[in-house]
């Protein structure tokens, strides 16, 4: 996993996100891979809780936290990640003029959550079947917040489900909102913001509230994976 994420164009991944507020990683996992952790959704020994999203508001459709010890794929996927986009983070936050900077391994940035009471993991697994959506929101779980997130989508759109597009949004400071919908393959990555990013405008760098959800599946079943970098309370 190390590799195959090193290999990542990260240049043109820290562009993107500059540019357009999210960057696609193209294929990242196997069709075996996404199977797999498909079938792991059942396994309720491998995950601390269940969230039935219609009885929070949050839309329809369920999800599953994962406990720890994280399985070794996403544990993989987490600790792999991390360190090059704590370098896009750093450079976001040093240009918004936000002073919190993250180290460079994952391990310590943890234990900077764990200090704080933010024990508990965060990646998941979603499951959407027809008529299931997301409501536009933001991953925040406590004071510690690592800005940037990954989502994995393991359905192969067209074929598993209809619908269910990803959805960013962006709010722009006294500016209409712009919304940006981003397809993406089976074992496709997309990194986004968790709830800001900067923006270079006529009279400076700004901050943008981003927010991501998922349009109503038109027919199938849709899972993805999250990989959120900070844990929660
Ligand atoms: O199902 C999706 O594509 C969105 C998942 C999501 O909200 C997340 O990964 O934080
Ligand atoms: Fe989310």
């Amino acid at each position: 996993m190390p590799e195959r994420i090193e290999a990542l164009d990260w240049s043109k991944v820290g562009a993107d996100l500059d540019a357009y507020g999210c960057a696609t990683t193209g294929p990242l996992l196997t069709e075996n891979e996404c199977a797999a952790l498909t079938a792991i959704y059942e396994r309720d020994d491998l995950f601390r809780s269940r969230i039935v999203m219609a009885r929070h508001g949050f839309g329809s459709g369920e999800y599953k936290y994962f406990a720890y010890p994280l399985v070794p794929l996403i544990a993989e996927l987490r600790a792999a990640f991390y360190p090059s986009l704590s370098e896009i983070a750093n450079r976001w936050n040093e240009a918004m003029g936000i002073d919190v900077r993250y180290p460079r391994d994952h391990a310590d940035f943890l234990e900077r959550c764990h200090q704080s009471e933010q024990v508990r993991p965060t990646p998941l697994i979603l499951r959407y079947g027809p008529g299931d959506y997301n409501c536009l929101h933001q991953d925040l779980y406590g004071e510690h917040v690592f800005p940037l997130q990954v989502a994995i989508l393991l359905s192969r759109p067209g074929a598993d489900f209809t619908g269910g597009e990803f959805v960013l949004t962006e709010q722009r400071p006294r500016m209409q909102s712009r919304a940006e919908v981003v397809p993406l393959a089976q074992g496709e990555g997309l990194v986004f913001p968790v709830h800001h990013r900067p923006v270079r405008g006529t009279r400076g760098i700004y901050r943008v509230n981003m927010r991501h959800g998922v349009s109503r599946l038109r027919s199938g079943a849709r899972h993805t994976v999250g990989i959120i970098f900070h844990d929660a309370t």
